[in-house]
């Protein structure tokens, strides 16, 4: 792969998994909620390691390449059907910019009750691929992500972030973006720096 327009990325379709997929990754963030939540008695302990292990046994036979599983590409899902991405929803995608809605969940927990800072850029990040793309831009990648903390961010609770393209400078997209709380109060703002690729860039 050497065409511009995507460096020497993959060319990713988007999927339509069966709703099946959605529950089996609505089910493993559940469960992640809870490995770090809970403090398991000896036997239950005992027996969810056991099932953990027979469920990976179950699933290893299919794996297959980037860009053939439909996690990251199932665009009506929350986080897309990936379990690293932050599981928010799109409201509005376009040229003007992208906004979406979601929880920092209970595995997200940095201390005291709020969001680890570090799911903060990833939530950002994410969002910023998809403002680029949106945009009509090329395929292209963070060179950098500032990101100021006004608030400490809350768990469970629906938050709300919006971004668009702020400058294009041939190969340099500008973005800005803001999460706040569904009353418009803002917890962390965020501008970053994406470059797009030359043919045959990783
Ligand atoms: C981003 C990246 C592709 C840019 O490398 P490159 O293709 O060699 O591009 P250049 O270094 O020539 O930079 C292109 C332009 O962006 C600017 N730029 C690149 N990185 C920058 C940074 N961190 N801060 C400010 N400007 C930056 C350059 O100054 C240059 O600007 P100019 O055209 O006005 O002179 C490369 O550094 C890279 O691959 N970094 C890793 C990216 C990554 O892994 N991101 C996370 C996953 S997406
Ligand atoms: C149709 C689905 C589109 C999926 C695009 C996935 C792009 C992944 C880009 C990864 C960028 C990064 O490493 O930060």
């Amino acid at each position: 792969m050497s065409d511009t327009p995507h460096g020497g990325f993959p060319r990713f379709t988007p999927a339509h998994p069966p709703a099946d997929f959605g529950r089996l990754v609505e089910a493993l963030r559940t469960i992640q909620d809870l490995a770090v939540s809970t403090d398991l008695p000896e036997e239950q302990l005992a027996a969810a390691a056991d099932q953990a292990e027979k469920l990976a046994a179950a699933m290893a036979p299919y794996v297959v390449p980037e860009g053939a599983s439909p996690a990251g590409r199932s665009l009506e899902l929350p986080g897309r059907g990936s379990l690293l991405l932050m599981p928010w929803t799109i409201e509005k995608y376009g040229p003007d910019g992208v906004q979406s809605t979601g929880v920092f969940r209970r595995y997200h927990l940095g201390g005291n009750a709020a969001a680890h800072g570090g799911t903060l850029p990833l939530l950002f990040d994410d969002l910023f691929g998809l403002i680029q793309h949106g945009y009509g831009r090329p395929r292209s990648r963070t060179a950098f992500l500032h990101i100021d903390y006004r608030a400490v961010t809350p768990l469970d609770q629906q938050l709300r972030v919006s971004g668009h393209v702020t400058k294009v400078e041939g190969r340099k997209t500008f973005i800005e973006a803001v999460l706040t709380d569904l009353d418009g109060k803002v917890l962390a703002e965020c501008n970053s720096l994406m470059v797009s690729l030359l043919p045959g860039q990783p």
